[in-house]
């Protein structure tokens, strides 16, 4: 089966193979080609080049992109898409005054969504998370990164973990998994936290890296949660089972979070909401990639990510959304990709970058996703007709997306 794209207006993302990571003023930089033509073979892009040297391509099947973008899926490298049921009730109770530290002291937030969940049947939570990933997918995401940490419990954990393995299964996107068992500490160990690290690292991860049902280790590194020997008993004991350090840290309080996610090489550091100057020198020391998630600052009202800064360090950047029941109901990349240049003064180069491959980057995988290079997957998003591709961020809230393409079908 092959597929021709012929008469792109502009075809974004184009990349030669070596390049997995774009840091620094490079990330201005968004290589594209006017007046495209692209080939895809099954599910993989073969060919692509200006219409002005296009040969006699045959194809099975042909798509005229005349007045249309075509570029990489969106790469959303850090969500909790498997949940049950929803926390409404918490955003009106923060609309009324409450703020998110308040809901959590009362036993709501992470706890409310863990007593959800361990109630909620396995099917039933496939069965929820499945819609959650097919809208997604319709909002132009091709790969995701998809973190327990909402079942608390070893038998819970184990059921997230499933869901997502069942879900990379039953969907054609690039699908990683993350155990985040130590998300909160659980009601039974309100007064026993290091038991429960013990269980975690004891118990938890040995089981969950001896089935194999996940690819990196996070803890939700902060004041009230886990703290930076907790932290470091949980990726020490990560790695040495072989999985990689993702972690969420700095989202309230900056306290060396990023440094002790370096120390132990993570592959990303998350939210980053509050960054000090140490931060940013020890990530420029490193290969871990820092990621912003703007629609959890957006939903939360809570300080942006400082992207200019980061970038302007030199540094490299991601965006995803952090699709969760508490912080970010919305798994919705084209408003993170908006949301990033209006309220983090990202450029939309930058932005797109971010969103495509370095958040391949931040899921180990850019030497099959996040750009437009022959021999990676054919995962696209084909535009509307629209006038340019700033017009996209620009444009917020409406969706300028006509077509996604996964492994070279057309979802
Ligand atoms: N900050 C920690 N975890 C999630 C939110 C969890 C929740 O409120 O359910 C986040 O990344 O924002
Ligand atoms: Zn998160």
């Amino acid at each position: 089966m092959s597929l021709l794209i012929k008469n792109i207006k502009e075809l974004l993302q184009v990349r030669e193979s070596h390049i997995s990571v774009v840091k620094g003023k490079d990330m201005r930089v968004l290589p594209s080609i006017k007046n495209a033509y692209l080939l895809i073979e099954h599910d993989t892009i073969v060919d692509y080049g200006s219409m002005d040297d296009i040969q006699n391509l045959e194809a099975d099947k042909i798509i005229d992109a005349s007045g249309k973008i075509v570029l990489p899926t969106w790469c959303d490298s850090h969500t909790h898409i498997v949940y049950a049921g929803n926390r409404e009730q918490e955003f009106v109770d923060r609309i009324n005054g409450l703020s998110y530290e308040d809901i959590a002291n009362r036993g709501g937030g992470i706890l409310n969504s863990a007593e959800k969940l361990q109630n909620t049947t396995e099917e039933d939570l496939y069965q929820q998370s499945a819609k959650r990933l097919k809208n997604v997918i319709k909002l132009g995401t091709g790969a995701i990164e998809i973190k327990s940490g909402y079942g608390l419990t070893l038998e819970a954990e184990l059921k997230m973990l499933r869901v997502i393995k069942r879900l990379k299964k039953e969907f054609p996107v690039k699908v990683r998994a993350t155990l985040l068992a130590a998300h909160a500490v659980p009601k039974a160990y309100k007064n026993n936290k290091t038991a429960f690290v013990d269980l975690v690292v004891n118990k938890m991860i040995p089981e969950v890296a001896n089935e194999k049902l996940a690819n990196y280790i996070d803890v939700f590194c902060e004041k009230g949660y886990f703290d930076l020997e907790d932290t470091e008993r949980i990726l020490k004991t990560g790695r040495e089972h072989g999985l990689i350090p993702k972690i969420h840290v700095n989202q309230f309080n900056a306290f060396g979070g990023v440094g002790m996610g370096v120390k132990y090489q993570a592959l990303s550091v998350d939210h980053l909401e509050q960054m000090d100057q140490e931060d940013i020198e020890v990530l420029k020391n490193s290969d871990t990639m820092p990621v912003a998630l703007p629609s959890c600052s957006y939903f939360l009202s809570i300080p942006y990510t400082p992207g200019r800064q980061l970038i302007d360090a030199g540094l490299p950047l991601a965006l995803a959304t952090d699709y969760n029941p508490g912080s970010t109901p919305s798994g919705n990349m084209n408003f993170v990709v908006s949301t990033a240049c209006i309220k983090m003064k990202m450029t939309p180069e930058e932005a797109i970058n971010a969103a495509t491959i370095n958040g391949a980057y931040a899921m180990g995988i850019s030497n099959m996703y996040g750009s437009i290079t022959k021999g990676k997957k054919a995962n696209l998003i084909i535009t509307k007709e629209i006038p340019s591709y700033a017009f996209m961020p620009y444009a917020f809230g409406e969706n300028h997306i006509e077509q996604v393409i996964i492994n070279g079908l057309i979802y």
